[in-house]
């Protein structure tokens, strides 16, 4: 806090929640105000959404009785890391700016359920290959293991512990694995996301003392409906923040292309140099190092089917 004139007080802060033309700051010290942007409003980021949620602010506060809970954001810092919405095809895509789902994320939390939804190895590679992408740490989260016989979910997750990437398994019914979800959060800015259903509110809701809408399992009807709206950040008793996204379908997936799309699956990567081609695409060409290893069972098939399902999905989409 540094004070210019007398009744004008300026605080550091973060934003942690938006509504509408509204966003709320938390300062370091645990003051909250509901603050605007104004024509004024300095970005760091001008090629995108002026303020997020996550995103670091320099408020200013004027204080006209004792307690003054309204703001200005005066200037929004650099981000660090964004998630960015993907743009609606019908839109002009040359004049709309990135939009900000979240700013300064320092963990990606791709929570999937053991059952209802039906767990797919396909949806979680999609995650692992925007995560690589954007250099953001992972944490997978298994939610629902009290409807898994206990053995299925872990048999298909084995891949995954191989590949080094850390996974949590928990039931919020049964009250298991939150102890070890809460330490490996430990105390980053982490935003979850996953299909409606998963159980994403239920698990917030108990991480963090606050109750988020809910809503009853909606999977069966096939795309689900997303009841999660306003991007909220909250804070986690031992430290950190979680922030409820929606689902992966919703990312901007736009710096994933069919040439970099290689280097995102980890395990490619030592087998890769041993290509007869140095732009092998591990697709039709001969002499390929990544298919001779799915053949004698180093790399795992199914991730390679995965592979395979955005190479092609991705000239879809171009
Ligand atoms: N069996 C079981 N059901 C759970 C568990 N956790 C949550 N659920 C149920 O799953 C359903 C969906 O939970 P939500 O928390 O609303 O799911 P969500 O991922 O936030 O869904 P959206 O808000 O639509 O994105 C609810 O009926 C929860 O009660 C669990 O550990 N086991
Ligand atoms: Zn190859």
């Amino acid at each position: 806090m540094k004070e210019k004139k007398t009744n004008e007080v300026y605080y550091e802060g973060r934003i942690t929640g938006a509504f509408g033309a509204g966003y709320m700051v938390t300062t370091d010290d645990g003051r909250v105000f509901r603050c605007r942007t104004f024509p004024g409003t300095q970005s760091g980021n001008p090629e995108s959404s002026l303020a997020a949620v996550g995103d670091q602010v320099e408020v200013q506060v004027t204080l006209s009785g004792t307690d003054a809970l309204e703001g200005i954001i005066m200037q929004v810092q650099p981000r660090r890391s964004a998630l960015i919405r993907k743009r609606d095809p019908r839109r002009n895509r040359s004049r709309e700016k990135q939009q900000v789902i979240a700013a300064n994320i320092e963990l990606l939390v791709p929570v999937v359920s053991a059952y209802e939804p039906p767990l797919t190895t396909r949806l979680i590679d999609r995650y692992l290959v925007f995560a690589e992408s954007e250099q953001l740490p992972v944490l997978l989260v298994v939610n629902k293991m009290d409807l898994d016989d206990g053995v299925e979910v872990r048999k298909l997750m084995q891949v995954y512990h191989d590949l080094g990437y850390r996974i949590c398994y928990v039931s919020i019914y049964r009250q298991s694995g939150i102890d070890e979800l809460i330490e490996a959060l430990g105390g980053r800015i982490s935003a979850f996301s996953g299909h409606s259903g998963v159980g994403k509110s239920t698990i917030i809701n108990l991480l963090t003392g606050v109750r988020l809408k809910t809503s009853r399992t909606s999977w069966k009807s096939g795309k689900g409906v997303h009841t999660t709206s306003n991007a909220t950040m909250l804070p986690l008793p031992a430290g950190g923040y979680v922030i409820d996204t929606p689902g992966i379908r919703e990312f901007s997936l736009a710096d994933i292309t069919r040439e970099n799309l290689r280097f995102y699956f980890r395990e490619f990567l030592q087998v890769m140099p041993e290509c007869g081609f140095s732009s092998c695409t591990h697709t039709v060409e001969p002499d390929c190092a990544v298919k001779t290893a799915v053949g004698n069972g180093v790399i795992d098939a199914g991730r390679y089917e995965s592979y395979l399902a955005l190479f092609y999905a991705l000239e879809d989409e171009r």
